[in-house]
This record gives C-alpha cells, structure tokens and sequence, in this order.
C-alpha cells in the first residue's frame, strides 16, 4: 500500500476517467491516486495534501472541502497525441474551428497544437455564442463534442487533453519527489517520441511523393501546370517550362500563375476557362490547352500540347481505330436510290444524325440497316470516335454478354489476364451498332436497358460502375412491336432504343430504282458489262424478297456466268424468272378503266416518277404540257381530274409550291401493273 497520495478533481467523469489513468501509468506504483469529478458526487472533505484541478472551473468548486494547507495545482494540459494522427491527413491550409469548454482553453489547444510542429491547418478559436466564420465546415475538439456548433459538417476529435510535463513536475515537486523526475520524465517522453516519429515520418513519406510524383509529371509527354486556388503554381513539370522558356533549375511553385506566364488570355484561359480545349499561340508555338479542374481541392489543370503534337495523336488514334475495324466505312453516299421512299428516308436519317438520342432502325432483311447506321455514325459529331458493330444473332447468349459488357479478370476460367473491355467501353465517345436486337434474352434486355437510363456499365464479375458516352444504334427485321406484344420483348427497353425511328423500305416498294443499283454494283465489280434490255426487265419484275443484298449476290452470279459484255436472260438465276404468284394486272381490273384511262394514268404516273426521280416538283401544268407531244394530248382541266382520281385512291400525294405531286408505294404499284397491261 502506498503512504502518499493524491488527488484529481476533474470538470467531468470522462476528463476524471483519463486523467486519472495517466496518473496511474505514470506514478501508480509509488503513490495512491483519488479521482472524482465535479458533475458527479464529491466526498464531504479530501485527504490528500496534493489535490490536481483539471482547470480554473474546476479549482473554483472546491474551497470547501480542501484539508488545510493542502497545495492546489491547476492542470496544463495539451493534447493526446495518440489522436493527432486524424489531424495528419487533413489537407493543408484547411479552415478548422477549434472548440473546447472556454475561448481561452481552445486558444491554448491551438497553441500547444501549433508547438507539435501540426502547423498545415488554419486554427480558429471558438467562442461560445458567437457566429462559425464564414467558408469554416470543420471542428477539432478536444473531446468537447458536445459544444461544436452544429453548422459544422466534419468534426474531429482529438480526445480528452492530458496533463502535461509541468504539471507532472509540480505533482512531483509538491510531493518533495524531485529525485524521481528522471524517472517520470522517461516515461512521459516515451509516449511523446512516438508522435515526433509520427511526424517525422509523415513530413519524410511526404517529401518523398512530391518528388516521385514531379518526375512522374517531368516524363509526361505534354506540358503540364497546376494553379492552386489563390493561383500559385502548384505543379510545373519539365515540358511546361521548355515551353515557358524557364530555367531549368528555377522552381516556380509557388509563384503566382500570371508572374511566370505572361500570356494574359492563356492565363486567363487556365484560370477561368468555360471550354475544355482551345487554341494558343505561346512564345510562337501553336499549342492545344487542354484544362480541368480538381473539384476537392479548386486546382486548376492544364495540360500543353503542340498542334503538331495533337494532330499527330489523333491521327494515330483513327489509324488505331481503323486497324482494329473500329471505324464506320460508309456514308449516306454509299447508299443508292432515287425513290422518294428511300431518297426521304435519307433526309430524315441525317437529321436524326444530329441528335444524341438512340436510333431504332427497322426494315426487312437486306433493305441496308447496316448502311445507314454506319452513315447516321460518320454524319454525326462523333465521326471521328469508335463505330462498333455486333449481331447479336451471331453469338451464344454468355459470349454476347462478355462482348458488350467486358468481364473483369477471373471471372471464369479462361478469362483473359487484367479482365476485358467491352464493346460499349470500346465504343466510348462513339457509336454502338447493336444489329438484330430483338434476338437478345431477356436477362441481356434487362442489362442493356440498365445502361441506357444509367450511362454506366458494370463489368460481367466486377463491382466499379464505369460511365459511358456511347450512342446506341440498333435494328431489327422482326417487328418488334408484336414481340412486345407477346412479351419476348421488354417494353420499357423498346421504348429506350426506340426513341427515334426510322423505317427501310423494301425493294419490291421502290422497283423504279432497280436499274440505277443493278449498274452501282457492276461499276463497284470494276467490269465493263452492260445488261440486255430484256434481262433486266425480268429482274424489275421480280419481288427480291431478299431485298438490296438478293439483288446485289445475283448480279455478282450474272457477271459470273455472263459472256463478259452482257448480262442476257438465262444467265438470270431461275427463280427470279419465275412469275410472281399475284397477277400484277390484278389492281387494273379492280377499277373500271378503259383503254383510254389507263393509257392517260400510265402517262400522268410516269410523268410524276419521272419528275420525283430527278428531283423535280410534279405539277398539274408540266403534266399538261408534256402531254403535248404525245399521242393523248391532255388538258389542264383533265389532269385536274386524273390526278384527284388518283389521289382518293392513295396513288399519289399533293403538296403545295416545290413539294410537288408525289407517286406512293401502291401508286408505284398501280404504275406497274398498268405498263404491264399496255405491253
Ligand atoms: N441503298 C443502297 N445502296 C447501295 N447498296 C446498298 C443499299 N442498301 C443496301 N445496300 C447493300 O446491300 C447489302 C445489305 O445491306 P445491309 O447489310 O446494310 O442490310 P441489313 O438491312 O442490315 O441486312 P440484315 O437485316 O440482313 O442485317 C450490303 O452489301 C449493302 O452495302
């Protein structure tokens, strides 16, 4: 049992429970330690001639019940640095409210704070009542939670102060234990070390990744130039100073950006441009900045590259692109047809091009799907990113997946090391071709229609959500409505995909272009071959089911088989000469016509194909006086009343001025079955 004893008087139970257990480490083995506290039950009357306060509050409490003669010693205190590590990470030069119970306690924890050397934060002292500083979202206490105010978002504490050496000192002095200082201050310091070991180590780890990251900006390519919020260089790299024509020893961090670059627009650009890129001229050199801005810390960055430099860039990216057949290879050029049904389908396509929204493209098979999604693609801003297309059809359902989705690595057995981007990831900053969607299955619906609404896509196996800027373009020969209808098809996706439509019609639709594709596709052969009239009208007479791709294998087979000049009849495919089950004169002899009429609407019809063909307004007077020179001569007045008979039967539409009258699909239809009636 010890003879001598002491006594701390804390201002509250948890201030009584620390203190008192670092009293016992310290002298628990040579002198008996009381502790109570003020918000708790106090004794009638202390016993120990050496009574510890933990503050001037504290000492105000207890006149009462001191023995006589008894020493008082007010605590100093200073904080546990086993918690000042929390306040190691806290980045420089950030606003901090300290708080603790008095203005003043929380000045003497800044100040113990400051002389530990953690000198990074901007300390602000707390006084009860009065406002938080504006621009202030972080409090340090002491273990005085309770008192921050609650317009501050991050607290931090540092626990419960500690008594600090001359305090222990005065215990020791009072105590007439002088003798054991030594003693007690080795194992006071014992703790302390460790936090300067803390620091030192910090401030060293520190040192060493500024310097390792500024040779990694050093070996950057481009030019490199940090602005810190109050706009000093925080970060300059080698090729930012070449460019700057700086010394290479010279160290400019820390200079304001305007002093070091004397270009006031580039400057102003680097610090407060609304653009991403733009175009300088810097001591001569043309340069591309490009500019982002740390959103934490309000750092701007720029980073330099030589026009030259960023030609050359994107001139290896499209050649990359292209390599890996990541690139669109057709064009609205490439696509053939002077049809108003086609030739309108254009236009609209072009403008749907414009747009960021998914494209739904429908249309039987081989009608040119593909082709004109290629061509939205190279029509768009996005040119000049990634086209990539799939079929999916083409693959089993998991291998599908993988491809759109990617997969990260081991996944499953066999996957490739480093895990594997998807096409939607490969896609990035351009245009997905998702061809035959509605063969997908429902699960792969489900996580299509996720990265639709999302823009995000997660990889098969891994748990980062990755952004995406890709468009989607996809097509169909199914109708998908009727799989909707049948639930095979998601409705909530279909109407994702289908945000703007575009519908290819079918060859049989637009016979009249017939010829003009037959001789696109012996020029695209390279051979000098003409086609003898009669062939090529078996070959208008034929449905082509099979569309612009039927049409385009067989003239392959005919240039094949043919004498080498031309493409006569029997070198046509049989099939394609075989009649049509449905009689084309059949629409003729629904109608009561005479010889006559007929004769005077294949006239008006082919005068109004013939017009629409090469681009030209059709009108009720060009009619008229084309008429002239034929065998049935025709008056204003009769091609009024031929051309209303053939509008009620849905032959033709009227459109005011230089829309013109224009042939539909069935006027198309009436047209042939009317030439073959004549021959
Ligand atoms: N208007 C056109 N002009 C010239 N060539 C065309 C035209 N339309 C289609 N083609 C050609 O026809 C072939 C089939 O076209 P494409 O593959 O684009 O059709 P699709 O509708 O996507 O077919 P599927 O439904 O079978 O996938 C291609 O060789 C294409 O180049």
């Amino acid at each position: 049992m010890n003879t001598y004893r002491i006594t701390l008087l804390a201002g509250s139970s948890q201030t009584k429970t620390i203190l008192s257990k670092q009293l016992k480490q310290l002298f628990g083995d040579i002198l008996t330690v009381d502790a109570f506290a003020i918000d708790e039950e106090l004794p009638s009357s202390l016993n120990s001639r050496t009574v510890i306060v933990s503050s001037m509050q504290a000492k105000k409490e207890i006149p009462a019940i001191l023995l006589s003669g008894a020493s008082v010693i007010v605590a100093n205190r200073m904080p546990d640095h086993q918690h000042l590590d929390k306040l190691l990470a806290i980045p420089a030069e950030t606003k901090a409210l300290v708080v603790n119970d008095s203005y003043q306690s929380a000045q003497d924890t800044i100040s113990t704070l400051t002389q530990l050397g953690i000198t990074h934060i901007e300390y602000i002292p707390y006084q009860k009542g009065h406002p938080v500083p504006s621009g202030i979202s972080l409090a340090i206490s002491p273990g005085e939670m309770d008192s921050v105010p609650e317009t501050v978002q991050d607290k931090i504490d540092i626990g419960v102060r500690l008594l600090d050496y001359s305090t222990i000192f005065e215990i020791l002095y009072s105590l007439n234990m002088t003798d054991l200082a030594e003693m007690i201050s080795q194992r006071y310091l014992r703790n302390l070390i460790s936090l300067h070991q803390d620091l030192l180590l910090a401030e060293v780890t520190a040192n060493k990744l500024r310097l390792h990251l500024q040779h990694v900006v050093d070996a950057v390519d481009d030019s490199v130039i940090a602005v810190s919020k109050d706009h000093t260089i925080s970060v300059l790299n080698d090729g930012a100073k070449m460019l700057l024509n700086l010394e290479e020893e010279y160290s400019p961090v820390g200079k304001p950006l305007q002093e070091i670059l004397q270009d006031d627009a580039v400057a102003n650009f680097i610090l407060h441009g609304e653009e991403e890129n733009e175009f300088h001229t810097l001591n001569g050199i043309d340069v591309m900045i490009h500019r982002y801005v740390l959103e934490t810390e309000g750092t701007c960055v720029a980073t330099i590259k030589t026009v030259r430099q960023a030609i050359e860039i994107e001139q290896s990216a499209r050649k990359e692109l292209a390599q890996n057949g990541l690139v669109a290879k057709y064009t609205f050029e490439h696509i053939k047809g002077r049809h108003p049904l086609i030739q309108d389908v254009v236009k609209i396509a072009k403008k749907l091009a414009m747009s960021e929204l998914p494209v739904l493209i429908q249309g039987a098979t081989g009608t040119g799907k593909e082709l004109f999604a290629h061509s939205i693609h190279t029509y768009s801003s996005r040119k000049n990113g990634p086209f990539l297309a799939v079929n999916c059809s083409a693959l089993p359902e998991t291998l599908l997946e993988s491809e759109l989705f990617g997969y990260e690595e081991g996944t499953f057995t066999g996957a490739q090391k480093g895990g594997r981007k998807g096409l939607f990831e490969l896609a990035n900053g351009g245009t997905i071709f998702l061809d035959e969607i509605g063969d997908i299955s429902q699960s792969l619906q489900a996580r299509l229609l996720r990265v639709l609404q999302e823009k995000e896509i997660r990889r098969t196996g891994g748990h980062k959500l990755i952004p995406i800027d890709t468009r989607v373009i996809s097509a169909t020969n199914n109708n998908l409505l009727e799989k909707v209808s049948h639930q095979e098809f998601r409705a909530d996706l279909y109407y994702r995909l289908n945000v703007l439509s575009l519908q290819i019609p079918e060859l049989k639709d637009r016979k009249s272009d017939i010829p003009l594709l037959i001789q696109h596709f012996i020029e695209l052969s390279g051979r000098m071959v003409r086609v003898d009239p009669a062939a090529e009208k078996a070959l208008l007479q034929y449905d082509w089911p099979g569309n612009i791709r039927e049409l385009k294998n067989s003239i392959d087979y005919m240039l094949a088989v043919c004498d080498g000049r031309t493409i006569q009849l029997h070198d046509i495919p049989n099939r394609h000469l075989e009649k049509p089950a449905k009689k084309k004169t059949s629409k003729t002899n629904d109608i009561q016509l005479t010889v006559m009429d007929k004769e005077q609407y294949l006239f008006i019809l082919q005068s109004i194909n013939k017009a629409n063909e090469e681009g030209e307004p059709a009108s009720r007077r060009m009619i008229a006086e084309m008429s002239k020179t034929t065998r049935i001569p025709l008056t204003a007045q009769q091609v009024r009343h031929r051309l209303d008979f053939l509008e009620k039967s849905h032959y033709v539409t009227k459109g005011r001025g230089r829309a013109g009258t224009k042939i539909t699909v069935e006027g198309l239809d009436f047209l042939n079955s009317l030439t073959d009636y004549m021959q």
